[in-house]
């Protein structure tokens, strides 16, 4: 089976990996790409500053950009879109594909928290995106949205999910967050080069609301969040790629270190699509406590695992260290899995 897909927000960082990771997708063949009015009518090459470190597939490069409208692509010609437009824009375009019957998966942080739009991890919560029964009815739309979290919120929620069976209760995590999560112009080298910023708009919240609706339940209308407290702190480092996080854990059972590594390590994870890892979450023993790195492990699993380690018991409960590719497993990869879900499940 072809699923025809196209990409809005194509020339960007996050859609130049949706085009690398679709370039010989067993199912997905590229059929469309949009970006602003500035760049429609260019062709791809003309109008995308390529920055991913493998040449732009030769059909693709080709490819004329569209307008990021629903009459700007021809709707025979897509059965499925991925969006990675600013969330500003998406607020206002994702609705007018959605009306016109689009269904799409979004990257974007807009709606991320709405109670009828799935926010959903293939492997941790797929159930999750029956809530797209509960949004046509609400909105009307003959589309359906899904979105993906947070790029450093999927870095630590399949490790929490992994170790939820101890009866989690609280989590701590503070990040260490690649120039790339802020885009190509996000971050200027004077501001990042020899120093470390502790702030990142928005981004604590989204941890700390994200992680617990993909832990929630689903009964079949609404979802209800995770009962444990979540609370983050995030900072900007000198990495161009890969967050590292630090997590602090606190359980109503008694879980060894050598209990945690364990969860983690045997997590399998519901599913398994085209782009899944065959093991989700790797995990360094007490022997290599000074990984993972970014550098070194970010492409583990071609970018879509999660890479753990550092676990160790504290007074209160444990502490761990986790990575994950930004723009791969952070946004990219996660859009497409949803995109593959959403196949699986029937909804293209
Ligand atoms: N970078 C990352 O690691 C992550 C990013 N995200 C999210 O993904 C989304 C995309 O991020 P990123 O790729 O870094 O952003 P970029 O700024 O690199 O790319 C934005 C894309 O949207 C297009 N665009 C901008 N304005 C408009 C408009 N008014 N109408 C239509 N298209 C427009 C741009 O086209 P043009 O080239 O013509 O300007 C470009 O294709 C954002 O929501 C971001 O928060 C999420 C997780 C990680
Ligand atoms: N804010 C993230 C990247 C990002 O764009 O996140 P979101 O998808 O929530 O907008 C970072 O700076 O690393």
């Amino acid at each position: 089976m072809s699923v025809r897909v196209g990409i809005l927000g194509a020339t960007g960082a996050v859609g130049q990996r949706f085009i690398q990771l679709l370039d010989d997708h067993p199912t997905f063949d590229l059929a469309a790409v949009t970006a602003s009015s500035e760049s429609a009518g260019e062709t791809y090459r003309e109008a995308a500053k390529w920055r991913v470190d493998a040449p732009i597939p030769e059909d693709v490069a080709e490819m004329e950009v569209a307008e990021t409208t629903p009459g700007g692509i021809a709707d025979d010609d897509v059965d499925l879109l991925f969006s990675s437009l600013p969330s500003g824009v998406a607020a206002e375009v994702e609705p007018a594909f959605l009306e016109a019957g689009y269904v799409v998966s979004s990257n974007s942080s807009n709606d991320r928290m709405a109670e009828d739009v799935p926010l959903t991890i293939p492997e941790i919560n797929p159930g999750h995106l029956d809530l797209i029964e509960v949004q046509r009815d609400e909105r009307g739309w003959d589309g359906a949205l899904v979105k993906n979290p947070n790029c450093s919120t999927i870095t630590m929620v399949p490790t929490l999910a992994a170790i939820d069976e101890f009866g989690l209760e609280s989590v701590r995590v503070s990040t260490l967050q690649a120039v790339s999560g802020a885009g190509y112009s996000g971050v200027t080298s004077m501001e990042i080069i020899d120093n470390a910023i502790p702030h990142i708009g928005g981004e604590e919240n989204k941890m700390e609301t994200e992680s617990r609706k993909l832990l929630g339940e689903f009964d079949g209308a609404a979802v209800s969040l995770h009962d444990a407290d979540v609370a983050a702190s995030c900072n900007r480092i000198l990495t161009l790629d890969g967050h590292l996080e630090n997590v602090f854990a606190e359980f109503a059972d008694d879980p060894s270190p050598a209990d945690l590594r364990e969860a983690m390590r045997s997590f399998e994870g519901a599913g398994d699509l085209p782009s899944s890892p065959d093991q989700l979450i790797k995990v360094y023993g007490d022997d290599e406590p000074e990984r993972p790195q970014p550098r070194l492990d970010r492409t583990y699993a071609g970018g879509m695992g999660i890479v753990a380690g550092g676990v160790q018991s504290t007074d209160a409960g444990a502490k761990y260290n986790c990575l994950a590719h930004n723009t791969i497993r952070g946004a990219a990869g996660a859009s497409l899995l949803n995109g593959e879900l959403l196949v699986e499940e029937g909804y293209v």
